[in-house]
C-alpha cells in the first residue's frame, strides 16, 4: 500500500472516528469468543492461564532435570515423596524469582535487540491498515539483524572460551534464568497494560474494567515506546532470536558433556534453518493474526519471552541430558524431511504474498492463479478489496501450511527418541494451537469478507487436513 493510499484511509483525529469504533475493533479481536460464556472467556480462562503457564514451564524444566524426564515420576514426587522439600514444591507454584546474573543477561539482550532494530538499515514497509485507519510502519531489517546477531554470538563465544568461560552458563543456571525472565516479562506486561490504558500510541486499543482480561489479552494493538514497536521486539527480535541462540547453546552443552552427538546437531540445525526462514519472511509475519488481531499482553509478550524460551526449545534442552546416537541414515533422513517441511511451509506463505503483490496476475504451480476478489468495509465506511487465493496450496485446504509446520515440529523432536513424552510437549501444544488458530482465522475472515469467504469455503472445503478436517 502506498503512503498516499494509507493517508486516504487515515482518520485525522480521534474525534473523526465513528462512535462505535471500539465495538467494532472489539468484534474483530474477540471473534473467537462470540457465543461463549463471557465470564469464562474474559475472566476465568485468562486468570487460570496467567497463573498456570509459568507453573507449567517451570515444571517441565524440573521434570527434565530432576525426574529423569518422566511426568509420572514428577507427580509421584510431588504427591508422595517425602524427600522433596517443601521449598522445592513451593518453587513450582511461586514463580517470581530474581537471579541477578540472569537479569543482567536478559536486560542486556533486550537493550541489544532494541538498539539493533533502531540502527540497522532496511527499506520501510507498512503493515495492513487497521480498523481505525492506522497504518503501522516498520523497517525491513530482520534478516540482517538475525545474521549479525548470530555472527556476534559466535564472536562472543570465542572470546568467552579464551577466558575459560562459555555461553552454556545459561544452561547451567537454566531454572534461575527462566524464573527471572518470567518475572521480568510479568513486570513488562504490567507496564505495557498501563501504557495501553493511559497513554495509547494509536486508536487501536481496547480497555475493559476487568484488569485480568486486559493483562492477559493486552490493551494495545500497536504499542510503541520512542517509536520502538513493542510487539516487533518481543515476538521477533527477542523471542525468535532467543529461540535460535538457546538451541545453539543447548547443542553446545550436549557436545561439551557427551562429545559430538548427531541428534543434538540435527535438532539444532533444523531450528536454526527454520528461524532463518522466519527472519527472511519477517515482514510477512507482521501481517499475521499475532500482529493484526492479538494485542500486546501476557499471551503474546510473556508468551514470546518465556513460553518460547522454555517450551519451544524443549527438544534441544532435553537432549543435553538424554543424548541419542541416530546414525548417518536417520540423521540424513530427518534432516532432509525437515528441510522439505520448511520449504513447503515457506512456499505456502510465499504463494499468498506473491498473488497479492501481483494483483492476481501470477502463475501458481504453473497455471494462472484462481482467485476470489473479496471486498470489505473499513470502519470509516470506505470499501477496500483483497485477494483470496483458491489454487495451489491454498486450494488444498484453507490452512495447508500448518501441516509442514507440524511435521517439522515432530521431526526436530523425534531425535529425542520415543521413550519420553516430555520432548513432544511442543509438538502437542502446537497441534492444539494450530487447530484452534485455523478456527479463529476462519471466524476472523468470515467477519471481514462475509459472502466472499463463504464462496472460498465452498471451493476449498477443508480447514487444515484435506479430507479430514
Ligand atoms: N510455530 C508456531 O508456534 C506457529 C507458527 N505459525 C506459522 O506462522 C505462519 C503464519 O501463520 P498464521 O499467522 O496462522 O497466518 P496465515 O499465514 O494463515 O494468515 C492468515 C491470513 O491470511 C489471509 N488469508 C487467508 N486465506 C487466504 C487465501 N486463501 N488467500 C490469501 N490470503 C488468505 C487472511 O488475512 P487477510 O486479512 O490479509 O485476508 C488470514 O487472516 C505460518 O507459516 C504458520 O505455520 C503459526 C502459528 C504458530
Ligand atoms: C498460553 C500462552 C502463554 C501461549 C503463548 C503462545 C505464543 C507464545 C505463540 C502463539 C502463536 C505463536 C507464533 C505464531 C507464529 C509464528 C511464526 C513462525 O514462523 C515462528 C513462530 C511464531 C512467531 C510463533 C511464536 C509463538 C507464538 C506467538
Amino acid at each position: 500500500m502506498s503512503k498516499a493510499d494509507a493517508d486516504r484511509y487515515k482518520y485525522k483525529k480521534a474525534s473523526d472516528l465513528p462512535s462505535n469504533h471500539n465495538d467494532v475493533i472489539h468484534q474483530l479481536s474477540i471473534h473467537s469468543r462470540q457465543g461463549h460464556n463471557k465470564f469464562w472467556s474474559e475472566s476465568v480462562l485468562p486468570f487460570m492461564l496467567t497463573f498456570t503457564c509459568p507453573f507449567f514451564v517451570r515444571s517441565i524444566v524440573f521434570i527434565s532435570d530432576h525426574c529423569h524426564g518422566s511426568i509420572g515420576e514428577f507427580f509421584t514426587r510431588i504427591l508422595f515423596d517425602q524427600s522433596m522439600t517443601l521449598k522445592q514444591i513451593l518453587e513450582q507454584f511461586f514463580y517470581f524469582q530474581w537471579h541477578w546474573p540472569s537479569a543482567i543477561i536478559i536486560i542486556s539482550f533486550l537493550m541489544y535487540a532494541i538498539m539493533m532494530t533502531m540502527i540497522l538499515p532496511g527499506k520501510e514497509y507498512t503493515g495492513p491498515i487497521t480498523d481505525t485507519g492506522h497504518v503501522p510502519i516498520y523497517r525491513d531489517n530482520g534478516f540482517t539483524y538475525y545474521f549479525v546477531s548470530l555472527g556476534l554470538f559466535a564472536l562472543l563465544t570465542l572470546v568467552l572460551k579464551m577466558n575459560h568461560l562459555s555461553p552454556t552458563y545459561i544452561y547451567d543456571h537454566w531454572e534461575e534464568f527462566l524464573s527471572t525472565v518470567s518475572t521480568f516479562a510479568f513486570i513488562l506486561c504490567f507496564f505495557v497494560m498501563l501504557k495501553g490504558k493511559y497513554m495509547p500510541s494509536t486508536n487501536d486499543h481496547r480497555s475493559s474494567s476487568n484488569w485480568i482480561t486486559d493483562f492477559y489479552r493486552g490493551v494495545e494493538l500497536y504499542p510503541r515506546i520512542f517509536d520502538v514497536d513493542i510487539k516487533l521486539i518481543t515476538n521477533c527480535r527477542y523471542g525468535m532470536l532467543s529461540w535460535a541462540l538457546l538451541s545453539a547453546i543447548f547443542c553446545m552443552k550436549t557436545f561439551e558433556l557427551h562429545g559430538y552427538t548427531d541428534s543434538a546437531l540435527v535438532t539444532c540445525l533444523l531450528t536454526l534453518i527454520y528461524l532463518t526462514k522466519f527472519f527472511w519472511w519477517e515482514s510477512g509475519y507482521m501481517k499475521t493474526m499475532d500482529i493484526i488481531v492479538d494485542r500486546a499482553g501476557f499471551y503474546l509478550c510473556w508468551g514470546c519471552l518465556v513460553w518460547v524460551s522454555g517450551l519451544y526449545t524443549l527438544p534441544s534442552y532435553f537432549l543435553v541430558t538424554h543424548p541419542i546416537e541416530l546414525g548417518p541414515v536417520l540423521t540424513t533422513t530427518i534432516l532432509a524431511l525437515g528441510l522439505l517441511s520448511i520449504y513447503i511451509n515457506y512456499d505456502c506463505d510465499r504463494q499468498k504474498i506473491d498473488v497479492r503483490a501481483s494483483n492476481g496476475q501470477c502463475k501458481v504451480w504453473g497455471k494462472p492463479s484462481h482467485i476470489i476478489r473479496a471486498k470489505y468495509v473499513l470502519l470509516n465506511g470506505k470499501q477496500s478489496e483483497s485477494i483470496l487465493l483458491a489454487s495451489g496450496y491454498w486450494g488444498l485446504s484453507r490452512h495447508f501450511h500448518y501441516i509442514p509446520e507440524l511435521a517439522l515440529a515432530f521431526l526436530w523432536s523425534c531425535p529425542c527418541g520415543f521413550k519420553f513424552i516430555l520432548p513432544y510437549i511442543y509438538f502437542i501444544f502446537l497441534s492444539i494451537l494450530l487447530m484452534h488458530r485455523a478456527h479463529r482465522d476462519d471466524q476472523k475472515c468470515r467477519l471481514k469478507y462475509g459472502k466472499a469467504w463463504d464462496r472460498y469455503c465452498q471451493l476449498v472445503r477443508w480447514k487444515v487436513w484435506p479430507g479430514i478436517y
